[in-house]
C-alpha cells in the first residue's frame, strides 16, 4: 500500500503540490486529472523520488520512501516504473535491447553497457514483448516505430522491470484515439492481468472515466476530488476544469469500455 502523508513541494516557496495526502491499496488503477499546472506530474515525480518532497512523507508499505538514499533508493526506483508521454526509448537500438533495459536492476549498468544479456532477461523481453503483440518488431530500431507502439514498448520495459507499480506522466497526450486506445489497454491489463498498482495522469476525462477504478482530482496543488469514476459528475468536472471542462471531455472516448471492476473506495474524498 502506498501512502502519502501532507506531502507538499514547492519551487522558489510556491507550492506545486500542497499538503496532499492519499492512501493508494496494492492493485488499483487510478487515474489524476485537473488541468494543467495543477501539479500531476510534481505528485508522480516525487512518490518515484524524481523530486523530493519539500515537507511530509511517502511511505509504501512500512519503508518511508522519503528518507531513501543510495542503493535502497534505486532499489525503490526500480519498483515503481516510471512512464513518459514521450517515451524515453533509446531510438538506435532495437525494440528488445530498449526492453531489456527494463531488467538493468537485475543485471547491473555494466552487463547492459556490454551488452551481455542472459537468455534468461532476453525470453523475459521477449514474452513482455509477446503481451502486447509487438515480439514481431523485436529486432526493428525503436525509432522507426509510430508513437503508440514506442509507448507498448515503453510499457513492456516497465513490465519486465517487475515492479510493484508503475507511474505514467500523461502517457496518451501525444497519441491518436486508436493508439491512446492500445496503450490504455495495455495498461490496463498490466494492471489486472498482473495486479501491478497503476498511477496515471490523464488530461483525458473521458479516458480517465473509462479506464480508472479511481479518479483523484487535482487543483492548485491540492486533492480536490477523489472517488469512483462515476462519482465525477460534469458539474463536479466543470468545477475542476473551469471553462476548459468541454475541451477534455473528447467525443471519442464514449466508444471505451466501462470500468472493468466496480471499485468501492474506502477513503476519505479530501
Ligand atoms: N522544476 C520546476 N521549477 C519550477 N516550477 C515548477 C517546476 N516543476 C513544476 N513547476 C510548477 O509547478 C506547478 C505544477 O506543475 P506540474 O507540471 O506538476 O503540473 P501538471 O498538473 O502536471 O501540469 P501539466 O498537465 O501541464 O503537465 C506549475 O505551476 C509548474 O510551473
Amino acid at each position: 500500500m502506498l501512502r502519502l502523508e501532507d506531502v507538499t513541494k514547492s519551487f522558489g516557496g510556491k507550492p506545486a503540490v500542497d499538503g496532499v495526502s492519499l492512501v493508494v491499496p496494492a492493485g488499483q488503477m487510478v487515474g489524476v486529472i485537473g488541468r494543467s499546472g495543477a501539479g500531476k506530474s510534481t505528485l508522480l515525480r516525487m512518490i518515484n523520488r524524481l523530486g523530493d518532497p519539500t515537507s511530509g512523507r511517502i511511505l509504501f508499505g512500512d519503508t518511508d520512501v522519503t528518507a531513501l538514499r543510495g542503493r535502497p533508493l534505486r532499489a525503490w526506483r526500480a519498483r515503481c516504473a516510471m512512464i513518459f508521454q514521450q517515451f524515453n526509448l533509446a531510438g538506435r537500438l532495437d525494440v528488445l535491447t530498449n526492453v531489456m533495459m527494463g531488467r538493468l536492476s537485475y543485471v547491473g549498468t555494466l552487463s547492459a553497457l556490454l551488452n551481455l544479456w542472459s537468455e534468461h532477461d532476453r525470453a523475459v523481453a521477449l514474452s513482455g514483448l509477446d503481451q502486447f503483440d509487438m515480439a514481431s518488431l523485436a529486432a526493428q530500431r525503436a525509432d522507426t516505430l509510430s508513437g503508440g507502439q514506442q509507448q507498448r514498448v515503453a510499457i513492456a520495459r516497465a513490465l519486465v522491470q517487475e515492479p510493484d507499480m508503475i507511474l505514467a506522466d500523461e502517457p496518451i497526450a501525444s497519441l491518436d484515439p486508436r493508439n491512446t486506445r492500445m496503450v490504455m489497454d495495455a495498461l490496463q491489463r498490466i494492471n489486472k492481468q498482473f495486479g501491478i498498482t497503476v498511477i496515471c495522469n490523464l488530461h483525458s476525462l473521458d479516458t480517465a472515466r473509462a479506464y480508472c477504478d479511481r479518479l483523484v482530482g487535482m487543483a492548485q496543488g491540492r486533492v480536490v476530488f477523489d472517488d469512483v469514476p462515476q462519482a465525477l459528475t460534469d458539474e463536479v468536472a466543470r468545477g475542476l476544469y473551469g471553462l476548459d471542462a468541454g475541451e477534455i471531455m473528447d467525443t471519442a472516448g464514449t466508444a471505451l469500455p466501462a470500468p472493468a471492476t466496480a471499485y468501492r473506495p474506502s477513503f476519505a474524498v479530501a
